[in-house]
């Protein structure tokens, strides 16, 4: 399906997980090899997120000299697959797994190689399966963020979407146990 960022105006209410990470703790990995937040993944942007208030997540991320794009900034792929990781995480807060359907970015400043990127996301709404986000990033002021992303996500059962592709995991064994309990 091709889209364009457009919120309905019939959303859905939406309540916090009783579960879900209290302000300020840190959100646990949902996947510690994943590519934006795994303490695993040895190339990873290796991002920290913190639940917010209501349904906010605000991350770090340091941005290291192996994302480097442009001569001393960041490179503009890097920096999505980031905004991917902060707003997914919005559907933690509501409770269901969600993935991402279309994610779009708006880079409005260079981001310098040996900085610390901050980012602040929201929830924007959710409508059946579908859950709006955006984030900001930003390089010590929100005031002046130096990138903006917008993302839709659609909620899954993990265990059938994931089901044909567990094998492919360096931790194929761990999850194979672990969706396979009842
Ligand atoms: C698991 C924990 C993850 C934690 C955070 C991770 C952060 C990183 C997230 C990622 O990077 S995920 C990796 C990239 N994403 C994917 O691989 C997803 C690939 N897409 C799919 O597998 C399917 O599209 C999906 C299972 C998500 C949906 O297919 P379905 O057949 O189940 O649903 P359907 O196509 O009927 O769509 C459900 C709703 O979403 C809407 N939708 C689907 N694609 C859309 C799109 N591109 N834009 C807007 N809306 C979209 C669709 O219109 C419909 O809306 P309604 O409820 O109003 O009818």
């Amino acid at each position: 399906m091709k889209s364009s960022f457009v919120v309905p105006a019939d959303l859905d209410a939406v309540q916090r997980h009783p579960k879900a990470a209290k302000v300020g703790e840190r959100m646990r990995m949902h996947n510690p090899l994943c590519y934006g937040c795994g303490e695993e993944s040895a190339e990873g942007l290796h991002l920290q997120m913190f639940a917010g208030e209501d349904f906010e997540v605000t991350a770090t991320m340091d941005v290291a000299a192996r994302f480097e794009g442009g001569p001393g900034v960041i490179h503009g792929g890097v920096l999505s697959t980031a905004f991917d990781d902060v707003m997914g995480m919005i559907p933690l807060l509501i409770g269901p797994s969600a993935v991402t359907v279309h994610l779009e970015v708006d880079y409005q400043r260079p981001i310098p190689i040996g900085s610390q990127l901050q980012f602040t996301a929201k929830l924007l709404g959710r409508q059946r399966r579908k859950i709006y986000a955006e984030g900001i990033a930003h390089l010590g002021d929100p005031d002046e963020p130096v990138a903006t992303g917008h993302a839709i996500f659609v909620t899954i059962d993990v265990r059938e979407h994931f089901a044909d592709h567990l094998a492919n995991s360096r931790l194929a064994d761990e999850y194979k146990a672990r969706m396979s309990r009842p």
